[in-house]
């Protein structure tokens, strides 16, 4: 057993699909991922009790935000059903947070059943701290121009989560992925689970992606949480019958049935492919985020496309080969380091993005999105940019030069976009960033651990 007295810090990157939106739901093509700097931290720690006294009970709490605090027992089901976690009144409320609920099920079965078969009371009383970094949320002014003030890294807003402005940049993917690894790493020996080591990377990501599918209520094709495990890929996603038959927490059989997905142990039910060689940005050239402040509900949007390619199979099936081409094109160009074709290269692909668009009558670009991509790439030292994922009003992603002038230019640019057309538009600090899961020294959280 780890010394689970000692708090247990990850961290977990939030992701930005630069090329492979919709396409990427078909294991026919793949998709160019980055991991970004804004991260989900999870600190996990014992909560102490009185001598004898023996809680059942894990608490997570997201301190920067109004009201976000979840209380949860947790009992062994019958019938092989795993733990089931059940909430806890917090004064008069219950605040639900299925990423949060599913998470701790899934994973707190995965670690009384895993190979080594802990006792179940070792499942001691712990408390979970969430922290994400500011830019997965509108409200944050710290990326403000002009502020003079030193960053708050993590910026206590003034709502509670429902009411938090989303900027896309896959909170809940990180989080579930960030969560399963802390309490993974609380509660297990490293000889068993090690987040450095491609064994416990492979089990974190199948567990994770488990977890997230059934707490979405929906299997996506999965790119936001192989970006939160391995960072910047190349993505093919599994096959989605690998999780249909998988029981809920504590129905029976859920626990074994979880274990044997989770653990493949021959190699043959996992079908992803996530590469991270050949993946990487031109030196000199980073990726940059525009929050646009009003977030997309994207589930209509993909039934739309969906449906449109269903019903235009021939047509639809061009314009996605034609547009896996020109993705893979630019996964080339940046990783060839042949700066003076990413303009073309990621223009060739929002061509078809639009076309998609029109066709299928979804604004995956939408009109005003293109207008400010294209003034951004007016702007010296922007090569290109992109409505990435499913597109809409989530924040842009651009590529640029890194260095201060850009960044100056760029934030005199959307400043003056905002104030010309009424909105508000801010370029985020975040940048994209190769490296996935880590562990944190406990120095970074200062002021929040209780
Ligand atoms: N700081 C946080 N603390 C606790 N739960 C959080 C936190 N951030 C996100 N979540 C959970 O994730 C949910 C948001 O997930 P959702 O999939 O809607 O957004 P996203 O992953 O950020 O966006 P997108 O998929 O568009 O990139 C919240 O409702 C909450 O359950
Ligand atoms: C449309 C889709 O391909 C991408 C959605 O991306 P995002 O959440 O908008 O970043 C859906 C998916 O991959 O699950």
């Amino acid at each position: 057993m780890p010394n689970s007295s000692t708090p247990t810090a990850i961290s977990a990157p939030g992701k930005v699909l630069l090329a492979g939106g919709y396409l990427v739901l078909d294991r026919n093509y793949t998709a160019l991922v980055f991991g970004l700097s804004a991260r989900i931290n999870v600190i996990a720690q014992k909560i102490e009790t009185s001598e004898g006294v023996q809680l059942s009970e894990i608490v997570v709490i997201s301190p920067q935000f109004l009201e976000s605090q979840w209380r949860y027992g947790y009992h062994l089901a019958a019938a092989e059903g795993g733990f089931k976690v059940t909430q806890l009144h917090v004064g008069q409320t219950i605040n639900q947070n299925p990423f949060v609920e599913t998470a701790l099920s899934y994973a707190l079965t995965y670690i009384s059943y895993s190979a080594h078969h802990l006792p179940t009371h070792t499942i001691t009383a712990s408390q979970l701290t969430i922290l994400a970094d500011n830019d997965y949320y509108s409200q944050s002014d710290s990326s403000q121009p002009g502020d003079k003030k030193i960053p708050n890294r993590f910026a206590k807003f003034p709502t509670n989560l429902k009411d938090a402005h989303k900027t896309g940049l896959g909170s809940s993917a990180a989080l579930v992925t960030a969560l399963t690894a802390a309490l993974l790493s609380h509660y297990l020996p490293p000889t068993v689970f090690d987040i450095n080591t491609l064994h416990g990377k492979r089990t974190l990501h199948n567990l994770a992606q488990a977890a997230h599918c059934a707490a979405q209520g929906k299997i996506g094709s999965g790119f936001d949480v192989a970006a939160a495990v391995y960072g910047s890929c190349r993505y093919r996603r599994f096959s989605p019958s690998i999780l249909v038959s998988l029981p809920e927490p504590g129905a029976p059989g859920f626990a074994p049935a979880l274990l044997k997905l989770v653990d493949d142990k021959e190699g043959k039910i996992w079908d992803v492919e996530i590469e991270k060689e050949g993946v990487r940005l031109p030196p000199g050239v980073t990726l940059r985020m525009c929050d646009v402040d009003c977030g997309t509900q994207t589930v209509g949007m993909v039934k739309q496309a969906l449906a449109w390619r269903a019903a235009q199979p021939e047509k639809a099936g061009k314009l996605w080969d034609s547009l896996q081409e020109r993705n893979v094109a630019l996964g080339n160009v940046l990783a060839e380091g042949n700066t003076e074709q990413i303009v073309s290269a990621v223009s060739a692909i929002r061509e078809l993005i639009r076309a998609m668009g029109t066709e299928s009558g979804t604004p995956i670009e939408p009109e005003a999105q293109t207008a400010l991509l294209d003034a951004l790439a007016e702007v010296e030292g922007v090569y290109n940019g992109v409505v990435p994922g499913a597109g809409g009003f989530d924040a842009v992603a651009l590529l640029v030069k890194d260095d201060e002038g850009t960044e100056g230019r760029v934030k005199e640019c959307v400043r003056n976009w905002g104030e010309e057309r009424g909105g508000r538009v801010r370029l985020l600090g975040v940048k994209g960033e190769m490296e996935g899961v880590r562990r944190e020294e406990l120095g970074s959280y200062e002021g929040w651990l209780a």
